[in-house]
């Protein structure tokens, strides 16, 4: 009998992982939005207008609207901010919904979620005209996504879609995993997926040995909003990871009562096994303001016919 051979396999050499700078990709895509938007009020005296719509007094809502109308003016486009109490009635949101859905100059409407306990999510972004849903949250919208139509898409998905693009390419035939099943983020994020023709699965909180399922995935998407489930262990060597969770956690290293925002992933385990990975902060996240201004421009476009 000649030598045996041991039958356990080669140990795999450590990956390096590259992280996907976010924020770097964000500021270029604004940079490309301001100058269409110059463009077009060169070309056809077209100024796209953005309301955005705060109810209460949510402090990473109030961070995230002032954002999002400072980065609107900074496109040259107009911002139109509403900020109403927490006491607001479902009536009275809507009613406003119905004004800005009537008024001209805006072509993009954005009611800032969540809202406060009592007024219904669903009736107020139903009220919403498909035409300005900038966020993509209706079901026209939704449903115009779905079969393939042209459609506004929600804006974190379609940030994460740039980013997975502009690094990888053709998403054709890849094993694609998207963890978390939210209208908002997890289902439009698997269309767009479907739609690039990735072989796609949704896990959620009843998918059997997930684990086993994220390590199948070439992209992995996490978007469950609990902080560091994904491990490292559920990662496939070498694949992209995109990160969307936004979890503040308390951080006692930094201090009694400070916190620090995570994500969904575990990033220390996930370096040397991912190929790509988006940090939190400064991954996803920035993305998404960015693809709202991109929504306004598509939006006004479309209802001026251009
Ligand atoms: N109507 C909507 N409501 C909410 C949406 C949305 O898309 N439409 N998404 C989130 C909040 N959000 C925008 O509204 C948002 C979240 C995070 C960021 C971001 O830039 N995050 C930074 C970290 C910011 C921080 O320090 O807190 C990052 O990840 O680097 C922008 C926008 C819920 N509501």
């Amino acid at each position: 009998m000649g030598a045996s051979h041991s039958l356990s396999p080669a140990p795999s050499a450590a990956v390096e992982t590259r992280p996907i700078d976010g924020k770097a990709f964000a500021a270029g895509l604004r940079d490309e939005i301001k100058a269409e938007v110059a463009s077009l009020k060169a070309s056809h005296g077209l100024t796209p207008g953005l309301a955005v719509v705060l109810v209460g007094e949510d402090p990473a809502s109030q961070v995230y609207v002032r954002n999002k109308g400072q980065q609107t003016i900074e496109a040259g486009m107009a911002s139109f901010e509403h900020r109403l109490p927490a006491t607001t009635t479902e009536a009275e949101l809507i009613a406003l919904v119905d004004r800005l859905n009537a008024d001209p100059a805006v072509d993009g409407i954005l009611v800032q979620l969540p809202l406060p306990k009592g007024v219904d999510e669903r009736a107020v972004l139903a009220a919403i005209a498909p035409a300005k849903d900038v966020d993509g949250f209706h079901v026209v919208n939704a449903g115009r996504l779905a079969v393939g139509l042209d459609a506004l898409v929600p804006c974190t998905p379609l940030g994460c879609l740039m980013l997975l693009k502009h690094h990888l390419g053709s998403l054709s035939g890849l094993e694609a995993v998207v963890v978390g099943r939210s209208n908002i983020v997890g289902k439009p994020m698997a269309q767009l997926l479907l739609k690039e023709d990735c072989t796609v699965t949704i896990a959620h909180s009843r998918t059997r040995d997930i684990a086993a399922v994220c390590r199948r995935a070439d992209i992995l998407v996490a978007a469950v909003g609990r902080p560091q489930m994904v491990r490292g262990d559920w990662i496939k060597p070498g694949a992209t990871v995109i990160d969307v969770g936004i979890n503040r956690v308390p951080a006692p290293d930094l201090g009694e009562g400070r916190t620090r925002i995570v994500g969904d992933v575990a990033y220390a385990e996930a370096l040397g096994i991912a190929g790509l990975i988006t940090p939190v902060p400064g991954g996803v996240g920035p993305m998404t303001i960015a693809c709202l201004l991109r929504n306004t421009v598509t939006a006004a476009r479309r209802r001026a016919g251009i």
